[in-house]
């Protein structure tokens, strides 16, 4: 990459290219796009789903910005350009003419940290591309959130592009503090009908669903809450083992309204508005409707529940008429500052609201909603159900996402909270994904689940279809903490095992009595080292991995070597790349969420 002269303005230009599963990556793209505005250098933001290896041919500057999902693999859009890429004829200096860099988004709870993003940097490196900036791994561990990672890597793309691109003359940086501009500008669309639209799931079948049933299977006094969900649909609806259903949460209406008069909006709440947007590097939520309402945006679309990003308070010091908000948002923002923004917002995951009720002087523009407010995202869980067992059904097995911290208040999911105040009879939208799960064709190849707490979802709709299917070579290893208050399914399981359709073996981990070690499927899948090895070494048995805990799928991988290794006769090292083998094979396969 050269440097290039003020006289090349036109080349003041970059594309950054985004892939996202659940849209950080998005918002990530839009704010290097304003860190770019600042140096005076234009971003055009692509989709990576939009682009071919042909369009990176015609590029000299490109920034990629790509998370990882499903345990190291890339986010779905990203699959069509990465498997071009993968091509054994692309020639070695296919890019030799571009300078790209990375930044990948991730979580360090992950085995596979970042993986998407540093595969994708190493692939154009050997394609010929320079990388002019060292790649960059945004952490979700980090105590300041995403933040914490991007902001630093961008002050570094910023100084490189300028010393590559030195500013035109009379141009200064500006200041991270200028007020930019709007996205949108809003407009009163007084002899219009608002179209009161759903929210619609990006790129996927939708439906809708009718709640059938939505139970708490977990005791009322017990830690967690738990729902079966029962959604009926009037159409058939195809969907397979290990497939997600993604559920928009629609935000309930009294609080919608309440959040609106507290913001001076109240008045206007069901006015129809009409917008334009304004900017062409910044996004705004998808699918809204041409004419819309502050009531409609704030149930659907937008999330002031969520907690803010460091840019929120940004605008707020612009926000704000008063001398003492005004001093303690510079406080926030400054260097010195950022232990106490933590403790204040994001040790105590303090929300946007929460936050509005603090600094009562803000008096947010409206033409701001999109640039202050984070889009309202849709949530994945993995199914719990078979068609083949329910049709026109899907169940889901849900803990409510509730916690306490510091606050008086406790914490709640956005989207579980929408969740549990469900209905029978209420309405609701639902995407099917497809998930990371594949089953044997082979009837009589065993497979072997390992499913704790609400990992047993896409475990039971593996167990439905074998068994509905007649394959009886199955094994489920199952843990939660009581017999008695968080046996998922456990009848199920009983019966299955009964009917010998089903090796079933469960640990609860706080039934043993008080000092005495706490079991955990890893410590079973040891005990079990034969069944184990003859399932997988014998048999060349399938094995799936699937929790909601991060540390799960390694020490439950780890067992599995172990068990390799006892009873095959492999050294510990040779049993471990055994388990390694499986994933590479397409034998092992995880589904695991944070
Ligand atoms: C189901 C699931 C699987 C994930 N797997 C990984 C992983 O293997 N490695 C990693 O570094 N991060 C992983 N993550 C974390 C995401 O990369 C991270 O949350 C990122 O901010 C998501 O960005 P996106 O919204 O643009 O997709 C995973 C997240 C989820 C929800």
């Amino acid at each position: 990459m050269s440097n290039h002269g003020s006289d090349q303005d036109d080349t003041r230009e970059l594309l950054i290219i985004y892939a996202t599963e659940t849209g950080n990556a998005q918002d990530t793209a839009d704010y290097i796009a304003r860190q770019c505005r600042r140096i005076h250098i234009r971003c055009r933001i692509s989709n990576i789903e939009d682009i071919t290896v042909t369009d990176l041919l015609y590029e000299t500057v490109v920034v990629f910005v790509i998370s990882t999902t499903g345990s190291g693999v890339e986010p779905r859009s990203m699959t069509p350009l990465w498997t071009s890429l993968l091509r054994s004829n692309l020639p070695k200096d296919t890019f030799e003419d571009l300078s790209f860099t990375v930044f990948g988004l991730g979580d360090t709870a992950y085995e596979k940290f970042c993986w998407a993003a540093k595969k994708l940097s190493r692939r154009m490196q050997s394609l010929g591309a320079t990388e002019f900036v060292e790649r960059g791994e945004g952490d979700d561990q980090h105590q300041l959130g995403l933040d914490g990672t991007l902001r630093p890597w961008t002050e570094s793309l910023v100084t490189r592009l300028v010393d590559v691109f030195p500013l035109p003359e009379g141009l200064q940086i500006e200041p991270n503090s200028r007020l930019p501009p709007p996205r949108v500008s809003l407009k009163s669309a007084d002899d219009q009908k608002a179209d009161d639209q759903e929210a619609r799931i990006l790129g996927l079948p939708y439906y809708q669903a009718t709640v059938k049933a939505n139970r708490r299977t977990t005791p009322p006094e017990w830690y967690q809450d738990v729902r079966q969900i029962e959604l009926g649909f009037n159409e058939d609806i195809m969907y397979e083992p290990g497939d997600v259903a993604v559920i928009h949460p629609i935000t309930q209406a009294t609080e919608v309204e309440q959040f609106l008069v507290s913001l001076d909006w109240g008045e206007n709440l069901d006015n129809p508005l009409e917008f334009k947007k304004n900017v062409y590097d910044q996004s705004i939520p998808p699918h809204i409707p041409k004419v819309t309402t502050l009531r409609c945006l704030f149930s659907r679309f937008l999330d002031f529940n969520a907690v803010p990003r460091r840019a929120f308070f940004q605008f707020l010091r612009h926000f704000t008429t008063d001398e003492l908000e005004r001093e303690k948002l510079d406080d926030f923002l400054s260097v010195e500052g950022a232990d106490e923004l933590y403790e204040y917002c994001y040790r105590v995951r303090r929300t946007i609201q929460e936050v509005l009720q603090e600094f009562r002087s803000v008096k947010i523009p409206m033409d701001y909603i999109f640039d202050v407010f984070p889009p309202l995202r849709p949530r994945e869980f993995s199914i719990a159900s078979s068609v083949t067992k329910h049709p026109r059904e899907i169940q889901l097995c849900i803990a409510i996402v509730r916690y306490r911290t510091k606050l008086k208040l406790p914490r709640k999911g956005v989207c579980t909270s929408y969740i549990s105040a469900l209905q029978q009879g209420d309405a609701v939208q639902v995407g099917i994904k497809k998930g990371f799960i594949k089953l044997p064709t082979n009837l009589h190849t065993p497979v072997l689940c390992i499913g704790p707490g609400t990992g047993i979802a896409p475990m039971r709709a593996v167990m439905e279809k074998r068994i509905a299917l007649g394959a009886y070579a199955n094994s489920l290893y199952f843990g939660c903490r009581s017999s008695q208050k968080d046996h998922h399914y456990g009848s199920e399981w009983k019966e299955y095992s009964s009917q010998q359709k089903l090796h079933y073996r469960v640990a609860f981990s706080r039934d043993q009595p008080e000092g005495e070690k706490r079991i955990y499927v890893q410590d079973l899948i040891m005990e079990d080292a034969e069944h184990i090895w003859n399932v997988i070494g014998l048999h060349k048995g399938w094995v799936y991995i699937s929790g909601s805990s991060n540390k799960m799928p390694s020490a439950v991988k780890e067992a599995i070597a172990r068990a390799v290794e006892i009873r095959s006769g492999l050294s510990a090292d040779a049993a471990q790349k055994y388990v390694r083998d499986m994933v590479l094979e397409g034998r092992l396969m995880e589904e695991c969420w944070g």
